[in-house]
């Protein structure tokens, strides 16, 4: 089975610097498209709309240090409800994840408040630290990917079936640091 996965958050909020190379067993591929966060979302409509088309899952990813992460996953959340309903497109996965958990000194995003963002928005939640516990960024994955699964059931637009097995690539670091 094949599935895509759009990974979205402003910069160097830890969506893309190590190789991820986790299989998920043999029968299933994840596709990641790696993507910038563009404040002003009308000047790329019609490129965010082909990643809503392509979507079967979303991880919007912020930092629990950098407030303003956090305000554009919230808009980007509501940018990708209203371009689905424009599109007619069926409802998929939204996982929030409030990622450098590991820089609690530093954090001005409360873990509430991703909880309640993501309750209010019917979305699901992780915090997590791709630096210090890689295996919260497999745990969100497998979680993401059981939902998908379970959307697919419910959906007109099978999971594609693939002979091959491939890798999943990029998303979040593996160094600590202390940047954000
Ligand atoms: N302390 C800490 N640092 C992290 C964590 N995740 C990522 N970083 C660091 O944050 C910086 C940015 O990480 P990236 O993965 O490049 O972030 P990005 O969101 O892909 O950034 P762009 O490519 O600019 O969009 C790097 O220096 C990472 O090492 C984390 O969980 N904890």
């Amino acid at each position: 089975m094949e599935a895509n996965i759009v990974v979205m958050g402003t910069e160097s909020v830890g969506k893309s610097e190590s190789i991820y190379s986790h299989r998920f067993g043999r029968e299933f591929t994840l596709n990641i498209w790696d993507s910038p966060y563009s404040e002003d979302l009308s000047v790329e409509t019609s490129l965010f709309e082909k990643k809503v088309q392509w979507a079967d899952g979303y991880v919007l990813v912020y930092s629990i240090c950098d407030r303003a992460s956090f305000n554009s996953v919230s808009r980007l959340v509501q940018a990708i409800k209203s371009t689905k309903d424009y599109l007619s497109a069926d409802k998929v996965p939204i996982v929030i994840v409030g990622n450098k958990r590991d820089l609690h000194h530093r954090r001005t995003v409360l873990s509430e408040e991703g909880r309640l963002l993501a309750l209010d928005t019917d979305c699901h939640f992780y915090e997590v630290s791709a630096a210090e516990n890689y295996h919260s960024v497999l745990t969100l994955f497998h979680g993401l990917v059981d939902k998908m699964k379970d959307a697919k059931l419910t959906s007109k637009r099978p999971l594609g079936f693939r002979g091959i097995v491939k890798s999943m690539s990029a998303v979040f670091a593996r160094r600590r640091t202390d940047s954000f």
